[in-house]
């Protein structure tokens, strides 16, 4: 697959903080990645050396075959619209500034907003419009150029559960199009859409991969095992090796280099007098797994 941004060695440092510490990813054409972190960690900072925006203390970002400045769109995290323009006047306006020849800005404009869900809104005000509505003109005005790498800060973390659904979905189709990078505290949203997670922490890239090689780094893959009595799971544990932790009528067993398999721990299990409710394999939710590397020293 084809990079389309490196970025080296990228630093900020506000007065004596370096908010951004020397981080180091790439992003490849067609693929989505999450950038994660607790409060402060540097996403908007990161997000907005990107664009242009901030100016890197220390460090490079290159784009293949072209200037960062002329291949982005950009939602920031709190977008101001002006609430007295029509939606469609708002998205021609960013299509005149970000180079659309004037003759054809209002015709990408109206197509846009319509690829966005906003076909029937072209002419209402922004004032009218809900938060959901709001975030789709963002992202109407952040792609109706065309970009090549569609930056955006928290896109979904302000909306409800079903504008969270709708926008979510749309960036998902739009994925097909463009490379999307995007920061989110939704854990969910990022286990959703991303091929490529990384992980700051105050400022540092403390771990970079796809969902599948960060869960395995940290997952503690178990078996769940529901008895019908917290008796019958403390008996069982007795027995059985290696040993499971109790918690009330469930038991925990590692899986430890792939073992045991499911298949022998079902045959074990089918030899024995218990009732069982239930048997999973369990792994960690990201939420899980980026609570253990937010706390790593
Ligand atoms: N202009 C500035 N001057 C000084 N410090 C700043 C400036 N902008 C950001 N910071 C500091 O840099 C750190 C990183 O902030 P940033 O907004 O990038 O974090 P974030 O990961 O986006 O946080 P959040 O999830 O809360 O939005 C914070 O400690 C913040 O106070």
């Amino acid at each position: 697959m084809t990079i389309l941004l490196k970025v080296t060695g990228l630093t900020k440092q506000f007065a004596e903080k370096v908010v951004v510490d020397d981080i180091d990813f790439t992003l490849k054409e067609n693929t989505s990645t999450a950038l994660i972190g607790p409060n402060g960690a540097g996403k908007t900072t990161t997000l907005s050396m990107l664009t242009g925006l901030l100016k890197p203390t220390s460090g490079s970002v290159k784009m293949q075959n072209g200037e960062v400045r002329d291949n982005i769109g950009f939602l920031p995290q709190y977008p101001q619209f002006h609430p007295w323009l029509s939606a469609i006047e708002f998205t021609e306006m960013a299509a005149k500034l970000n180079g659309v020849p004037a003759k054809s800005a209002k015709k990408d404009a109206q197509k846009t907003l319509e690829f966005v869900g906003l076909g029937n809104d072209l002419n209402k005000k922004i004032a009218t419009f809900s938060g959901g509505m709001k975030q789709r003109l963002g992202i109407s005005q952040a792609i109706v150029h065309k970009p090549k790498l569609l930056l955006l800060d928290e896109p979904v973390s302000a909306l409800d559960p079903v504008g969270r659904r709708e926008v979510l979905d749309l960036l998902k189709g739009l994925q097909q199009e463009t490379t999307i990078l995007y920061s989110t505290h939704i854990l969910n949203d990022a286990e959703e859409m991303t091929d490529q997670l990384l992980f700051l922490r105050d400022g540092k890239l403390v771990e970079q991969g796809t969902l599948r090689e960060v869960r395995q780094r940290f997952d503690e893959l178990h078996y769940v095992v529901e008895f019908s009595s917290e008796e019958e799971a403390k008996h069982f544990t007795d027995q059985y090796e290696p040993k499971g932790k109790v918690k009330g009528c469930f038991v925990y067993i590692a899986i430890i280099d792939e073992g045991p398999s499911m298949q022998q721990l079902l045959k074990y299990l089918s030899d024995t007098p218990y009732k069982i409710r239930k048997v999973e394999r369990q792994t960690a939710s990201l939420e899980e797994i980026f609570m253990k590397v937010a706390k790593r020293i």
